[in-house]
Parts: structure tokens; sequence; C-alpha cells
């Protein structure tokens, strides 16, 4: 099913199978469901919309949903929401699944929509043909669940996920775009609680010279050398860490370390790491990165100002070097930039 025959669909159901509609929920409160679930931009007010529409609609279930995680091949999954929605703090630890829904990530059974287990159903949730969500449905009692409305739900939410998906991803790289970005650091600039024992950062990182990777070798594979790089960053850098290609050869990360000494450390490790494994046909590729610490005082503008120029201050002073903004403050080779009237200036 895709996107535009969702509806279709839904309206198909409420004709063709009315005596298959769980008692209470008429078509009104079906789509009612339905738009609260896909006015989500979020992956994480997604999938509580769909288990608390799960949760109204099948009121005689308990539905969890896990996430799916794939290293070497191989599934991991979480739990990310149970029946209650709030139950389940983020970020649990990965775990294997038993062996029987490992066959079915792994698709060794025959792939169905609906699987049924020792307690109850699972069901799949695809993203480019990988299981990317597991859905797991346990009715109390003798229930009988509607498969009918359980997967057009299911299929709407893996709808939604691709789109979502879609439209923060860079096509090239696969990290997360700009949009995100922006979307993410004005999230993380309005949440910043100072008792959190991790202090946020914001990095700028940018190629060195890669217009000359361009002219020497070709876009091609200058091209390469871009996904290569993002996909070295998504070896270090950690599964909360916010990788972003923040236009052309420059990348944004979001991170958090104890303090400014680790965070530098952190950007050392992986400026070393890029210059010391050389890049198929091109050799040697050096980075430059500029950071600065998130502070509920400065709005998402001077957050990008300040790591900006502290990556300028590394471009023009050697390259492969990173600098933190705070720092060259302090030594006074860079200026603050205020806010005014909903533009930057200095002072
Ligand atoms: N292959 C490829 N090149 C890109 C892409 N986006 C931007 N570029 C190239 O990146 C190069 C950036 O060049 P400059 O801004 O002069 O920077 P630089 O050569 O890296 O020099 P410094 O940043 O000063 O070290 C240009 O040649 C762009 O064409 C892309 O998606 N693919």
């Amino acid at each position: 099913m895709n996107a535009t025959s969702v509806p279709a669909t839904i309206m198909e159901m409420s004709r063709t199978s009315p005596d298959t509609m769980p008692t209470g929920s008429p078509l009104p409160e079906i789509l009612g469901s339905l738009v609260e679930l896909t006015a989500q931009r979020e992956r994480r007010t997604l999938e509580i919309s769909l288990l608390t529409t799960l949760r109204e609609l099948m009121p005689d279930c308990t539905v969890a949903l896990y996430n799916c995680r794939w290293i070497d091949g191989h599934p991991w999954w979480r739990i990310q929401l149970d029946h209650s929605d709030q139950a389940v703090q983020p970020n649990q630890p990965w775990a294997l699944p038993s062996s029987k829904i490992l066959r079915i990530l792994l698709q060794q059974e025959e792939r169905q929509p609906v699987y049924q287990t020792e307690t109850g159903l699972c069901v799949p949730l695809y993203q480019v043909n990988q299981v990317v969500a597991v859905l797991m449905l346990t009715p109390n009692h003798d229930t009988a669940v509607d498969h009918t409305l359980l997967l057009a739900l299911a299929r709407i939410h893996e709808n939604f996920l691709n789109l979502l998906h879609a439209s923060d991803s860079d096509t090239l790289t696969g990290l997360n775009n700009r949009r995100k970005f922006d979307a993410q650091l004005y999230t993380l600039v309005a949440s910043q609680h100072a008792e959190l024992p991790r202090l946020p950062f914001l990095a700028l990182l940018d190629i060195d010279h890669f217009k000359r990777v361009n002219d020497s070798y070709g876009h091609i594979i200058g091209d390469e050398v871009l996904l290569m790089l993002a996909q070295r960053m998504q070896q270090y850098f950690g599964e909360e860490d916010g990788l972003y290609r923040y236009g052309g050869e420059e990348f944004a990360i979001l991170f958090r370390a104890v303090s400014a000494e680790k965070a530098q450390a952190i950007l050392e490790g992986f400026a070393e790491r890029i210059s010391n494994q050389p890049f198929p046909q091109v050799g040697q590729v050096t980075v430059s990165i500029g950071f600065t610490q998130l502070d509920q005082c400065f709005v998402p503008a001077q957050v990008i100002d300040r790591a900006d120029k502290a990556l300028y201050h590394s471009k023009t002073n050697g390259r492969n070097q990173v600098n933190q903004f705070e720092a060259l403050q302090l030594q006074g080779f860079v200026q603050q930039a205020e806010v005014a009237s909903g533009d930057i200036d200095l002072f």
C-alpha cells in the first residue's frame, strides 16, 4: 500500500467489513485518529500517536512498539513505547530478540504482514525493505483482533515513517539534512537543562581543500569522499549524537560531553582518524572543525555563528585542527555576535 491509497482503504473498510469494526470505533473516530496520526512530524510523537490510536481502537489489547537496529546484518531491538505511552524511558539497552522474532526480522519465515507469536501478534514495519520497528500486540483474554484495522494503521505509520525519513535525510550521504538540523538545534536550545550531567555542543566540520579533490579526481570521486566521510562519522560518533550534512562539504554534529575538554578530545580524535585513514584514490583528506557549547542565553543563529567563527579560525590557522569558540574568545581571537531585530550584528 502506498500513501495515496490509504484513504480509499479506510473508506473501503468501513463499507465492506462493518462487522469487523471494533465496537465503539465508528468511522469518524477512526478518521479523527488518522488526522492526529498524520499531523506528527517527529518520529517519537508519531509513535506515541500510533500507540494511542491502537489503544483507543483496540481497548482489549496490550500494545508495545520496539525499534530495530541492524549491526553487521544482525537485528537488535529495544522497547520504545508500551501500552501506557509513558512507561518506557528513552534509550533502553539494545537486546537480541527471541529466536522466533529473530527469524521474522531476518525474513527467514515466509514474509507475512502479521505473525502469530507465543504471546500474540507481531507486525514488522519496513523502511527500504528492512525491518525498522515491530508492533507487538497481546490480546487480553480471547479477544479477536481486527487484522484489517491493525494492518491499515501499521501501513499508515510505516508510510509516514518513510516520508519523515525522506524529508529529514540527505540523499547523498544518508545523514540528517539541514532541515532536520535546524529543527533539532531549535529544540535542543529551547529545552536545555543545566542539571543534565553531560553538556550539549555543536560542532561544524568542513573538508579541507575539497575543491582540489573535485578538480583533480572529478565530481563523482568527490561525492564518494563525502559519502565515506559520513560513514566514518557514523562509525565514530555515538548513536545518540546528531549527525547532519549542513551543506556542500560541511557537516554539523550535535553531541554531549562531560566537559569542553572532553568535547575537544572527542573531535580531535575524529579529525586525527580522518587524516590517518587514506581515502581510496584520493589519499589523505583532512578536516577543520569549530565548536561551541550550547547555552540557553543564545538563540540558534548565535550558536551557529559561534561554531562557524571557530571553524573559520581553524581554516585560517593551518586547517586540520579543532577550535572551541569559548576558548578563542578568552584569547581575544573571536567576538560574540548579538541578535538585533532578527539579524546578527557584531558588537
Ligand atoms: N563532489 C561534490 N562537491 C561538492 C558538493 N557540494 C559542494 N562541493 C564542492 O565543494 C567545494 C568547496 O570549495 P571551497 O568552498 O572553495 O572550499 P575548499 O576547496 O574545501 O577549501 P577550504 O574549505 O578553504 O579548505 C567546491 O568545489 C564545490 O563544488 C557535492 O555535493 N559533491
